[in-house]
């Protein structure tokens, strides 16, 4: 089970755990006392408005911030005790803006994801590699220079890259904003088949209940809620937190609804008509 997240219970090997996590920088508090309890193999989603924290979340998780206050523990062990290639066997980042590596070869960027394990010349590395690459449907470009990748095929090489560090736990920020909808849906298909725990801030509330066991709703740094989807995004809460309002809607053939995001009917001006977007007028009969 992936359903307790509360910040006490005995942590096994590779759980993720926040213990009051507090973070500043230029000295204004952006994270404040943050407790999660990250069980191995869960599929967390982080939420939250711009601004409100979540990529310095992921940041403090992947051991790249160190927080001023409280601390993270994987397996029990300070994250801050292990040294670089000892967190890059176990975690994997996949930044909202990765650097691009334009000149390398989409398998030998692919293949800097076994430099923690010293295998990337070896066969078994390069096996991994491959596989990495026919996953993200990346194997027929593996020759092609990164530059020439379109955004969403160099973010599918990143998510590869990561696959390829064979790790324990994958942290993802905005994993799926550059992929069109079929890409998306196969992208968040293959990181929940992993069997590994999988933490990815996401914007689109809609992909968080296909996604994830689990939602963390983030504001100005807080763990505003945190529990399983349908029952953390409620009308109030996703009023409250993104000014929007949420309908669940039964999907014909499906177990579960779908949650459908809508700008609040009270929040627009009265009387007012939306405006043909220029160039597209409406037909005139007759
Ligand atoms: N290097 C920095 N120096 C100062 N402030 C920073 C720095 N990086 C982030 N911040 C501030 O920390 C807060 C949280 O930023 P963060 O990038 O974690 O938010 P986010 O939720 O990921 O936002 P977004 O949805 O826009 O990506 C913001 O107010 C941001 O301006």
């Amino acid at each position: 089970m992936h359903d307790v997240m509360s910040p006490n219970p005995a942590p096994a090997p590779f759980d993720l755990v926040l213990q009051g996590v507090s973070l500043r920088r230029a000295g204004a508090p952006v994270l404040s006392e943050v407790h999660l309890h990250v069980p191995f193999g869960a599929h967390v989603a982080v939420v939250g408005p711009n601004g409100s924290g979540k990529t310095t979340l992921l940041q403090v998780m992947a051991g790249r911030l160190a927080p001023h206050g409280g601390r993270v523990l994987l397996g029990g062990h300070n994250l801050a005790s292990l040294s670089g290639p000892q967190r890059a066997r176990q975690l994997a980042v996949v930044h909202q803006h990765e650097q691009v590596h334009g000149q390398l070869r989409v398998r030998d960027y692919v293949a800097l994801g076994r430099t923690p394990h010293g295998d990337m010349h070896r066969e078994q590395g390069a096996a991994v590699v491959q596989s990495a690459l026919q996953r993200c449907r990346l194997h027929a470009s593996q020759d092609r220079q990164m530059r020439t990748l379109s955004g969403g095929e160099q973010q599918r090489a990143a998510i590869a890259r990561a696959l390829a560090q064979e790790p324990r736990i994958l942290l993802l920020d905005e994993p799926t904003n550059h992929l069109d909808l079929r890409t998306r849906a196969d992208m968040l298909d293959l990181l929940t088949e992993l069997g590994v725990t999988v933490v990815a801030a996401l914007h689109e509330l809609s992909l968080v209940q296909r996604f994830a066991h689990q939602v963390v709703v983030i504001g100005a740094g807080r763990v505003v809620a945190q529990g399983v989807p349908s029952e953390v995004l409620t009308q109030e809460l996703v009023r409250g937190h993104f000014e929007m309002d949420v309908f669940y809607l039964p999907l014909p053939h499906r177990e579960h609804e779908i949650a459908v995001f809508e700008s609040p009917q009270s929040g627009k001006p009265e009387g007012r008509v939306p405006a043909s977007p220029p160039g597209l007028s409406s037909p005139v009969s007759g």
